[in-house]
């Protein structure tokens, strides 16, 4: 029976010591403020945020949003981020992914500065992450690096596959556990015997954005098991993993929800923290 890596406890502990921290920092005359792009009225991004301004809200981080429709033009956002770039009162900012169709978000990102990028993503935050400079980290995985440490699971020098090589999740945490010396393969749509690949990991993380994918015969007995994926169904909320059959044989497994979800939110508070000590 596997140990259930708890994401809202590890969330909750990450809150209480930003929390501590932003107020240290509002004592010296310094405040938080972590801006918020939403376009368009995607229930899921709608409710993210709202849980993103919620958390802020009990951190003692200000937040405000910037909404649009979804027929705004490019060139709007694009002048928004400049202005935002500019702005002193905004520590930090970011752009609720995905945007509706018809806008690109990588260019928008692109233009971010790299120390008020909360969410990590542009070419010039991977790019410090990549050579080893300090940046501010992508949330999801830094959450999952967050939980596997909090959860006393040693990374060095142990096999980590990493299923799924998308910028917002695969690459930088394949980058965050070389960091942490593990062994790191990346697996993909392409990788040819992947349940023989992922039975290999001490540690294996699934982002793949297929539901229940990952079953048992991917699994190394007594592997520990982290699950990115979420998956609305009519049932409630499922991930990439066979979670009831994969539990059995894992060592420790996150489940969904309350797993990687919850750390992702407290990574944002932890880099809106970061921002404003820029
Ligand atoms: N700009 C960004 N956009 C998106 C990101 C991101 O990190 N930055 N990640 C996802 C969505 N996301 C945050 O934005 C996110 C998704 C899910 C959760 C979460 O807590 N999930 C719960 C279950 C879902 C639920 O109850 O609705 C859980 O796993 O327990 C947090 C954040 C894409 N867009
Ligand atoms: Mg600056």
């Amino acid at each position: 029976m596997a140990r259930i890596l708890n994401g809202r406890a590890a969330a909750a502990a990450v809150r209480r010591e930003v929390s501590a921290e932003v107020m240290k920092l509002k004592s010296r005359g310094v405040s938080v403020r972590l801006d918020v792009i939403l376009v368009g009225e995607d229930p899921a991004s709608v409710t993210y945020v709202r849980n993103k301004q919620n958390d802020c809200a009990e951190v003692g981080i200000e937040s405000q949003l910037h909404s649009f429709p979804e027929d705004v033009p490019q060139k709007e956002l694009e002048v928004l981020v400049e202005r935002l770039n500019e702005d002193d009162a905004v520590s930090g900012f970011f752009i609720q992914l995905p945007l509706p169709r018809g806008l690109d978000a990588q260019p928008l990102i692109s233009r971010i500065d790299p120390d008020k990028d909360v969410d990590g993503l542009s070419p010039l935050s991977a790019g410090r992450l990549a050579v080893g400079l300090p940046s501010l980290l992508p949330c999801t995985p830094h959450g999952v690096i967050q939980l596997l440490k909090r959860n006393g699971i040693e990374l060095e020098g142990r096999e980590a596959v990493v299923l799924g090589r998308s910028n917002l999740v695969g690459k930088p945490l394949a980058q965050l556990l070389l960091r942490e010396n593990a062994t790191v393969t990346v697996c993909h749509s392409r990788t040819q015997n992947l349940a023989e690949v992922a039975s290999r990991a001490d540690i294996l993380v699934a982002a793949i954005g297929q539901r229940e994918m990952i079953g048992g015969d991917h699994v190394k007995e007594g592997a520990v098991v982290i699950d990115v994926g979420i998956h609305r169904t009519q049932d409630g909320i499922t991930g990439d993993v066979r979670f009831g059959e994969v539990e059995p044989k894992a060592s420790a497994i996150s489940p969904v929800p309350g797993g990687v979800g919850p750390m992702t939110r407290a990574m944002l508070l932890y880099n809106a923290l970061e921002a404003a000590r820029r």
